[in-house]
């Protein structure tokens, strides 16, 4: 798949309660905003990036974000929960398929990113699956069949990151395959203060 005929969607309509004062994605990471440093690591391997947020987030977040090219798409409901965002960059997305990654994964690489765009290939979506734990906010799917299954499951009151895919054909991108590649590292995420220390520290050494 060519670099323009992929989309990523950065998800940042959180609210951040386990950072305890401001928003995560804002806060400095070894001398960039997080969301800033997760949006650089995309840039090269996607020709579009949506940035999905409430609407009083976007100011801050095209501050933060000043000099890149990115559009932003608002949830029509703040605080629905990651699937209504993932729904809402989907359907922003210019191209048919696109990668969702959590703007709080500043670690995110590129590499694997390409490899999630090889292997959806005629799925529906392509997931990683680490510890058992399905990755979703790293993953990549078919923009509107996607959509469509959020939409759907919003509809039935279900808000499960999972229950979209329940109805979609998946692919897993297994815990070897991660390994073997060295591409673990790049589902750590920031929650926490002592959290953005740790990466701080990864980054720029203590
Ligand atoms: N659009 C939207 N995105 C969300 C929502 N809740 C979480 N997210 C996003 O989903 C991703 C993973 O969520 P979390 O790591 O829990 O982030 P968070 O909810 O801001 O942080 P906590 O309040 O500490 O849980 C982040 O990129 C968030 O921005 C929501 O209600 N709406
Ligand atoms: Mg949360």
């Amino acid at each position: 798949m060519a670099r323009d005929d992929r989309t990523a969607v950065v998800l940042a309509g959180g609210r951040s309660t386990r950072f305890e004062g401001g928003d995560k994605l804002l806060a400095d990471l070894a001398g960039e905003p997080l969301v800033r440093r997760t949006v650089m690591r995309l840039a090269p391997v996607v020709g579009t990036v949506v940035v999905n947020c409430r609407a009083d987030q976007r100011d801050p977040l095209a501050a933060a974000l000043d000099g890149l090219d990115v559009s932003f798409a608002v949830d029509p409901e703040p605080d629905t929960g990651p699937m209504a965002g993932i729904r809402t960059g989907l359907r922003a997305a210019p191209t048919a398929f696109a990668v969702v990654v959590a703007g709080d994964m500043p670690f995110v690489d590129p590499g694997l990113v390409e490899h999630l765009f090889d292997r959806i290939g005629g799925h529906d979506a392509a997931v990683p699956r680490i510890d058992g734990w399905f990755q979703t906010t790293q993953a990549a799917y078919r923009a509107g069949r996607m959509a469509d299954a959020c939409d759907r499951a919003l509809a039935r009151g279900d808000s499960k990151i999972l229950a979209p895919l329940e109805e979609l054909d998946w692919t897993v991108i297994e815990e070897a395959t991660l390994r073997g590649h060295g591409w673990l590292d790049s589902f750590e995420n920031v929650n926490t203060r002592t959290e953005l220390a740790a990466a701080a520290e990864r980054l720029h050494g203590p």
